[in-house]
């Protein structure tokens, strides 16, 4: 595939991604300019990437780049607006719901489960959408204590649940093969709202349902 149909391919991932609002003509140009500074970054590193199996590789990381970053594009809580109305006045917990999400300070991946748990009031909704939900707020530039608070928020906002909980683990890569090298290190964040916050036996039994 020549160079310009690859240009041609990307330029209608933007279209498609960002529709025809004001401003693609500006989205395109950036994105070219990008790709050159993709080529010239091949070069600082002391690659050539005019080598075959770097030629396309500017295309390929934008692609990739609009990928991670597919939650700017959405607003996740839209995800818990389907609401049932059941009577329940246990806990619900979602666990180990995988993620995949984007540091913001190295533009390395990190990436690990979430679980969440509320207790409802009037609402609730259906399981897979918490993990949608979850997926909105992973793929942006994080870190992953607003990781957390966006996800107990969300749940927070839409389900005005008696309170809720998400404890993530994850791993991240800019402390793995750079930096400080530690690659088994583990790194576990919680955020809590409502009877959550104010019940240290609640949050016992949520530690207690993840074994
Ligand atoms: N709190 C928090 N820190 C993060 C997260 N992701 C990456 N970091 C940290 O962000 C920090 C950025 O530190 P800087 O000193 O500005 O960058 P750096 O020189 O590349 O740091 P090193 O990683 O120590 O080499 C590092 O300590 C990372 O471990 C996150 O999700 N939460
Ligand atoms: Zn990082």
């Amino acid at each position: 595939m020549s160079t310009t149909d690859k240009k041609r391919i990307i330029v209608q991932q933007l279209i498609d991604r960002f529709g025809n609002e004001p401003g693609i003509e500006k989205v395109v140009q950036k994105s070219e300019n990008y790709m050159e500074a993709i080529r010239d970054l091949i070069e600082i590193c002391g690659d050539d990437p005019n080598r075959e199996g770097l030629e396309e590789t500017p295309y390929r990381v934008l692609k990739a780049f609009l990928e991670y970053t597919e939650g700017n594009r959405e607003d996740p809580k839209q995800h818990l607006e389907k609401v049932f109305a059941v009577e329940h006045d246990g806990l619900i917990m979602v666990k180990d719901i995988e993620f995949h999400s984007m540091c913001e300070h190295h533009f390395a991946p990190f990436f690990g489960v979430a679980h969440i748990a509320y207790i409802p009031s009037e609402k609730i909704t259906g399981l897979s959408k918490i993990a949608r939900m979850v997926d909105g707020y992973a793929k942006r530039f994080q870190v992953q204590e607003r990781l957390s608070n966006q996800i107990v928020d969300a749940m927070n906002d839409v389900l005005q649940p008696q309170g809720a909980m998400v404890v993530i683990e994850a791993k991240h890569m800019c402390m793995c093969g750079r930096g400080v090298k530690k690659s088994d290190a583990m790194t576990v964040t919680t955020a809590t709202r409502g009877v959550f916050s104010k019940n240290p036996d609640l949050r016992k039994e949520f530690m207690s349902l993840l074994g």
